[in-house]
């Protein structure tokens, strides 16, 4: 979450005259509702069926550039989709500069908590093997802007 997906999928999908997706954006088009509504009404699990249908959807369109959800990797079939449609990049954040970027931001349920930099550490934990595994290429992004890892993951591509 934070991790810079939209910003630079967007940037990406404009350089390669792709078009660019978000699988969250996919579902509260499609339900009409925003994320932590469905959490709230349905509860995680609900959701993620949502996402498993709207990442098995998007990823067999063609020329596209697509940022998935934070959580998306948890679903071995979304892993499996994902890795085999497509080149995946994993934008590895460091939790403590992701917590400061998301600081503001109410739209995201699974930070709501007291102790959001706990929350973000533990998710880390978890997750960074799995984003590892899944991923084709493994960007390390620090507090440089947004332009400059643009740069590096147009360098990383070309190399792929
Ligand atoms: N190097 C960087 N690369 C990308 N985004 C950056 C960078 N540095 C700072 N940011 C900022 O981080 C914030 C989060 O970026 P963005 O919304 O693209 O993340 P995201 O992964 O799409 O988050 P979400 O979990 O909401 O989907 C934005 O305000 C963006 O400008
Ligand atoms: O990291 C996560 O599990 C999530 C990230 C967001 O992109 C949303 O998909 C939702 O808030 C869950
Ligand atoms: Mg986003």
């Amino acid at each position: 979450m934070g991790a810079g997906k939209t910003t630079l999928g967007r940037q990406l999908a404009e350089h390669f005259q792709q078009t660019f997706h978000d699988s969250d954006q996919t579902i509260c088009d499609k339900t009409g509702v925003s994320i932590p509504t469905i959490f709230e009404l349905e509860g995680e699990q609900s959701f993620r069926e949502r996402e498993s249908c709207a990442i098995n959807e998007l990823t067999q369109l063609s020329n596209v550039v697509l940022a998935t959800g934070g959580g998306t990797v948890l679903r071995e079939q979304n892993r499996i989709w994902l890795r085999e449609r497509g080149i995946v990049v994993y934008l590895h954040v460091l939790p403590e500069i992701l917590v400061e970027r998301t600081r503001y931001d109410f739209n995201r349920p699974l930070l709501q908590v007291d102790n959001p930099l706990k929350k973000m550490q533990q998710l880390y934990a978890t997750r960074d093997p799995i984003y590892r595994q899944t991923s084709h290429i493994v960007l390390d992004v620090g507090t440089e802007n947004h332009y400059i890892t643009f740069k590096k993951l147009l360098a990383k591509l070309s190399e792929s």
